[in-house]
C-alpha cells in the first residue's frame, strides 16, 4: 500500500517549545524596547516567503522514498536571504522559520548585507549512504531554483551539512541554469571558490567572543575550565581553538552522548577519535562517560551549548553552574531560562552575536568570490575578528546604554537595524 502521510503537511510544532512561538516573543521583547510600531512588528512576525517542496528519491535499495525539503525566507530588507541548510531528524517547518528569523536579525546586527533565511530537511543524515544524500542535496535544491540566486537567496551549511553537500548544490544550480555560479552557495570547498578560514569560522567567532567577555571580567583564558555539547563543525573547532588558546576542556558530546575528564581532555586525540567514528566522542578512552544532559550541569566556568535549540530551559536553568554561556548553537538557552541566568549573574553570550563567524565568513567567501580576488588565511581571519569585536563592543555599549541584558542589546540592534530599514523603504504599494 502507499504511503498517504504528507511529510511536510505540519499543523503543530512535535517539540516541548515551539521555536517559532519563542523566536516571535523574542522579537516583540525587542520592539517593546525599541518602541517599535505595531505594523512593523506584524511584518516582521512573518516570513517573507516558505517554500515545501517534495524530495523523491530512488533508495539504493531500488525503493522510492519521498522527503520534505523546507526553505524558509524571512527578510531581505537588508540584502539577499541568507543561512544554512539542516539536515537533522527533529527538523520542522516551525523550527525553519524561527532560524530564518534569528538569520536576519544575526546578519543585521554584524552590520553585513543580508537578510536571512533557513533550510532544512528532516532526515538524519547517519542513515543513509553517500550516493542518497547527493541524491536528495541535488534533488532537494533542483526544486528550488527559481527561489535561490548569488543575489537571491544564499544557502550554506548548518547542522548534519558541510562543504560536501555545499558543492552538490552549487553544481547542480549552475547545471539547471547553465553556467558555473559559485556565489550561489558559501561554504563551500576551496576548489569551487570557498574561502580559507570558513570551516573553523564559526568556532573561531565563539573563541573570540568568550575571549572578549572573559577580558571585560578581568580574566584570561588560560586554565578557564570549559564543558561544550556537540563536536560538531561548530564545537569541534571551538573546543580546539579555545584548548589552543589555553582554555581547559573538561567535557564534550556528540548525539549518543559525551566525555569528561576533569583535568582536561586531549582535543587533537577527541578529534583523530571521532573522525575513526562516525564523529562520535562516545567510547573515547581514558575519559569517564557522561550524558548530554549532565554535561550542562557539570562546574565549569564556561558552558558552550554547540548542537541544538531548547538545551537550557526552565526544567535545567537552576543546575546550571557555569558563569559564562556562550550560545554556539542557534537558540539552545530559552527566553524564561536567559532571564533567570541573568538574574544570577550569569553572562549570557546570545547566539546572533556569539555563533555570527560563520556568516560572516560565508559574507568573506561571497565577497572573495563576485570580486574574483581571493585572500589568505590570515587577511580573512582577521577580517573577521575585527567584525566580531566591533559587534562585541557594541553589544556591550548598547546594552549599558539600555540597562538591559546582552540577548536584549543584540536584539535592540539587529532588530532595529531591520526596522529603520523597512521604515525607510516603505511599505509596497
Ligand atoms: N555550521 C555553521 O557554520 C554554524 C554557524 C552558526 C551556528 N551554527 C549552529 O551551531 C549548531 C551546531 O551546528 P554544526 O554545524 O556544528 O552541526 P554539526 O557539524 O552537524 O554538529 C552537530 C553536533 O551536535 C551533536 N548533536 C546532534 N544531536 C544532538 C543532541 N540531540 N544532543 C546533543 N548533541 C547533539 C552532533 O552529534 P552527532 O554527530 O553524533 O549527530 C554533533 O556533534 C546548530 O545550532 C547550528 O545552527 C552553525
Ligand atoms: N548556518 C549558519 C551559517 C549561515 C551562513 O553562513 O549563511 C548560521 O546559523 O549562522
Amino acid at each position: 500500500m502507499v504511503a498517504t502521510s504528507l511529510p511536510f503537511v505540519e499543523t503543530q510544532s512535535p517539540a516541548h517549545i515551539c521555536p517559532y512561538d519563542q523566536a516571535c516573543n523574542y522579537l516583540e521583547w525587542a520592539a517593546k524596547e525599541l518602541k517599535l510600531d505595531a505594523g512593523i512588528v506584524e511584518i516582521l512576525s512573518h516570513p517573507r516567503k516558505v517554500v515545501t517542496v517534495s524530495i523523491p528519491i530512488k533508495m539504493d535499495n531500488g525503493e522510492v522514498r519521498v522527503f520534505a525539503g523546507h526553505r524558509v525566507q524571512h527578510s531581505d530588507i537588508l540584502g539577499p536571504y541568507k543561512g544554512g541548510i539542516r539536515y537533522h531528524p527533529a527538523v520542522t517547518l516551525r523550527e525553519v522559520s524561527a532560524l530564518a528569523m534569528l538569520m536576519t536579525w544575526k546578519c543585521a546586527l554584524l552590520g553585513i548585507p543580508y537578510g536571512g533565511g533557513k533550510g532544512g530537511i528532516p532526515i538524519d543524515p547517519k542513515k543513509f549512504s553517500v550516493g542518497e544524500l547527493e541524491r536528495i542535496s541535488r534533488r532537494y535544491i533542483s526544486e528550488l531554483i527559481k527561489d535561490i540566486g548569488p543575489s537571491v537567496d544564499i544557502p550554506a551549511p548548518d547542522m548534519g551539512t558541510s562543504a560536501r553537500e555545499m558543492a552538490w548544490m552549487m553544481d547542480t544550480y549552475s547545471v539547471n541554469v547553465g553556467h558555473s555560479v559559485p556565489g550561489v552557495v558559501t561554504g563551500k570547498p576551496l576548489s569551487i571558490g570557498g574561502s580559507l578560514g570558513r570551516e573553523m569560522a564559526t568556532g573561531r567567532g565563539v573563541m573570540i567572543i568568550v575571549r572578549e567577555s572573559l577580558k571585560d571580567h578581568g580574566i584570561s583564558l588560560t586554565g578557564v575550565r570549559i564543558a561544550i555539547q556537540g563536536f560538531g563543525n561548530v564545537g569541534g573547532a571551538a573546543a580546539e581553538l579555545l584548548h589552543q588558546a589555553g582554555a581547559k576542556i573538561i567535557a564534550v558530546s556528540s548525539g549518543a552522548g559525551g566525555i569528561f575528564a576533569e583535568d582536561g581532555l586531549d582535543i587533537s586525540a577527541v578529534k583523530a577519535y571521532a573522525a575513526q567514528n562516525r564523529r562520535s566522542v562516545v567510547g573515547f578512552p581514558t575519559a569517564k562517560a557522561i550524558s548530554n544532559a549532565d554535561l550542562l550541569t557539570l562546574p565549569c566556568d564556561v558552558l558552550i551549548p554547540a548542537a541544538l535549540e531548547n538545551q537550557i530551559t526552565e526544567e535545567n536553568v537552576h543546575e546550571i553552574k557555569a558563569q559564562f554561556i556562550a550560545e554556539a548553537a542557534n537558540g539552545p538557552v530559552t527566553l524564561e531560562a536567559n532571564q533567570v541566568l541573568e538574574a544570577r549573574g550569569v553572562t549570557v553570550l546570545p547566539d546572533i552575536l556569539a555563533n555570527a563567524g560563520g556568516v560572516v565568513v560565508s559574507y568573506l567567501e561571497w565577497v572573495q568570490g563576485l570580486s574574483y580576488l581571493f585572500w589568505d588565511e590570515e587577511r580573512v581571519n582577521k577580517e573577521m575578528e575585527y567584525l566580531m569585536v566591533q559587534a562585541y563592543h557594541k553589544v556591550m555599549e548598547e546594552a549599558k546604554t539600555r540597562r538591559v541584558n546582552l540577548r536584549l542589546a543584540a536584539y535592540t540592534l539587529g532588530v532595529g537595524r531591520v526596522a529603520q530599514a523597512l521604515t525607510d523603504r516603505g511599505l509596497y504599494p
